[in-house]
Parts: structure tokens; C-alpha cells; sequence
């Protein structure tokens, strides 16, 4: 075989990276506030800005950026329907941006409890999970995946793990009652054909969100991978309008401590909770027809 000394550009994309934009409305003296943290990033014709250094295709990364607070100025909504907007504007707005990937990820806020009731304009961030949302644009198909992470769960009961194989190297003792502790991170991908403009996505991302956590309460876990197959069943049957959702959740173990040197015992009460390592489990859930959009997924790192 002959090398071919002819270089060429391959895949590119750019734009600014993690926007971070607040928003507040305040009509009246009770204010909402909603926080990402945005990333554009634009896909199209940059031949000439890569090869001659010819710019007149680039969008700057600063337009990218005032774009996103200057949208914000008319409300966000949603992630999703914030980023399908910025999709929307960079490929009609400019003909040699045929795609793109924009990405969010939204911190939520509660009031303050104080005197006894929610404040109207003091808020204190919430500690639980951190939204996840991306729109990846190619031509005319869109692609929706919202997500979460960090969500941190736990179960004293219900849940072991026996039965695996046992070679030289296996000292795991099998247990039929453990703790279950994970923070699960998860992406769901809206199909191609869904109605982006009619779908409420902080109303799905809610209920979605509630099934997940349901569906880690609910049966008897004979290993994280079954309850993470429960989770993704229970929304995949709820949701008609979602092809599939991937999870990635370390297991994190809580190991029962040895309190026999101090005459004591310990009936599955005092664990050390171990930071790492951490068992790391990983699957996609699907319907057996899902087509496979690697496109929507590239550029999303910790999934399989
Ligand atoms: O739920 C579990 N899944 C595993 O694959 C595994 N491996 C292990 O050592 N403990 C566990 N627990």
C-alpha cells in the first residue's frame, strides 16, 4: 500500500464551552431563577478557517456565547427547549451550519424555609442530582437526550449478591442482605420522530426522575445490574416517546465492620463506607426495535 501524502480535515466542531447563565424572572416580587451551564458547539463548513485560515464561515465562540445570554433573556423553559432554540437559530441562521451539538447541565434552587415559609427571592441550591440535557443537530434530524447524574440513593435491606463464580482470586463473602448505595447517572434519548415543540420536558423529566427512584425501591436486588435493568424498564414502559436510556452507577460499597475485638456485635448495623474502589456499572435499556443513533451519542463520555 502507497501512503497518500494528501491531508485533509476530518470531523470538527466548535463553539463555547460551559456558559454559565442565570436567569431570574422577576414579573412579580416572587422570583424564579433557573442556572446551567451551557455549551454550543457548531458543525457545518470550517474547511477554509482550518486550511487558509480564511474566517469568513467562523461564528465566533463570543457570538456563540452572547447568543446563549441574549436567548436568555426571553426565558429558558427548559434546558431541552432552550438548547433546541440555539439549534435552531445557528442552522437557519448561517447556511453552512448543517449541524451542531449543544449540551446543558441545570442546577436547581428551592427557596429558603424561612419564619416559616419559602422565601420570594432567597434560595438555597439543591443538593441533590444536577440535570442533564443535549440537542445534537445533523441536517434535518434532531436528537433529544436528557439525563441526570449524582443522584445518590440507598437501601439498608433488600438487596445481596450470591451465586457468582469462585476462583482462587474470590474472597467476596455471598451476602443475601447488604446495602445498596449508587449515585445514578442517567441519559434517555427521545425518538427522532418526537414533537419537540408539544412535549412538556420538565414535565417528563419529573416523572421520569420519580420512576427512576421507584424502580430502585422496589424489588429484591440480586445485583445493581438488575436494578439498574428495573429502572430503565420502568421508564422505557411509561414513556412510549423514549427509545432508550443508559445508565452508568458505581457500586458503592458499604462494608460491615468487625467489632468483635471490642466484644461487641454487629447485626448488619455499623458499615465502613468505602470511597473506592468502586464496582462501576454500566448498560443501555432499549426496546428490542430501538434503532441505534451512535450520532446522538458521541461526545457523551462514561456510557456504553
Ligand atoms: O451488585 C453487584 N454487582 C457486581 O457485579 C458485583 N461484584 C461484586 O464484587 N459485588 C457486586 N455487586
Amino acid at each position: 500500500m502507497t501512503m497518500s501524502n494528501n491531508i485533509v480535515l476530518g470531523d470538527n466542531q466548535y463553539g463555547k464551552a460551559e456558559v454559565r447563565v442565570v436567569k431570574v424572572t422577576r414579573d412579580t416580587d416572587r422570583h424564579q431563577i433557573e442556572d446551567l451551564n451551557v455549551t454550543s458547539q457548531l458543525r457545518g463548513d470550517f474547511q477554509a478557517a482550518h486550511l487558509q485560515g480564511d474566517n469568513a464561515h467562523v461564528v465566533a465562540t463570543d457570538t456563540q456565547k452572547n447568543t446563549i445570554y441574549a436567548f436568555a433573556r426571553d426565558g429558558i423553559g427548559s434546558p431541552e427547549a432552550f438548547l433546541l432554540r440555539l439549534s435552531e437559530h445557528f442552522t437557519s441562521g448561517f447556511e453552512w451550519v448543517t449541524g451542531g451539538r449543544w449540551e446543558a447541565e441545570a442546577y436547581t434552587w428551592d427557596r429558603i424555609q424561612a419564619h416559616g415559609s419559602e422565601h420570594d427571592h432567597s434560595f438555597v441550591r439543591k443538593g441533590q442530582e444536577v440535570r442533564t440535557a443535549v440537542v445534537v443537530r445533523e441536517g434535518n434530524t434532531t436528537h433529544v437526550i436528557s439525563g441526570l447524574k449524582d443522584l445518590t440513593v440507598l437501601k439498608t435491606t433488600q438487596s445481596g449478591f450470591v451465586g457468582y463464580p469462585r476462583d482462587r482470586y474470590t474472597t467476596l463473602p455471598e451476602t443475601t442482605d447488604r446495602i445498596l448505595a449508587t449515585d445514578v447517572s442517567a441519559r434517555w434519548r427521545y425518538s427522532t420522530g418526537l414533537d419537540v415543540a408539544g412535549t412538556d420536558f420538565n414535565k417528563s423529566y419529573e416523572d421520569i426522575k420519580a420512576l427512576l427512584l421507584e424502580g430502585f425501591t422496589e424489588n429484591y436486588s440480586h445485583a445493581l445490574q438488575q436494578t439498574l435493568f428495573d429502572m430503565g424498564k420502568k421508564v422505557l414502559e411509561a414513556h412510549s416517546e423514549v427509545d432508550e436510556i443508559k445508565f452508568s452507577m458505581p457500586n458503592k460499597h458499604h462494608f460491615l465492620v468487625d467489632l468483635s475485638p471490642f466484644g461487641l456485635d454487629n447485626p448488619n448495623e455499623v458499615f465502613f463506607a468505602a470511597d473506592r474502589p468502586y464496582g462501576l456499572i454500566e448498560a443501555t435499556v432499549q426496546r428490542d426495535n430501538t434503532t441505534p443513533a451512535p450520532a446522538a451519542w458521541s461526545g457523551i463520555a462514561g456510557f456504553c
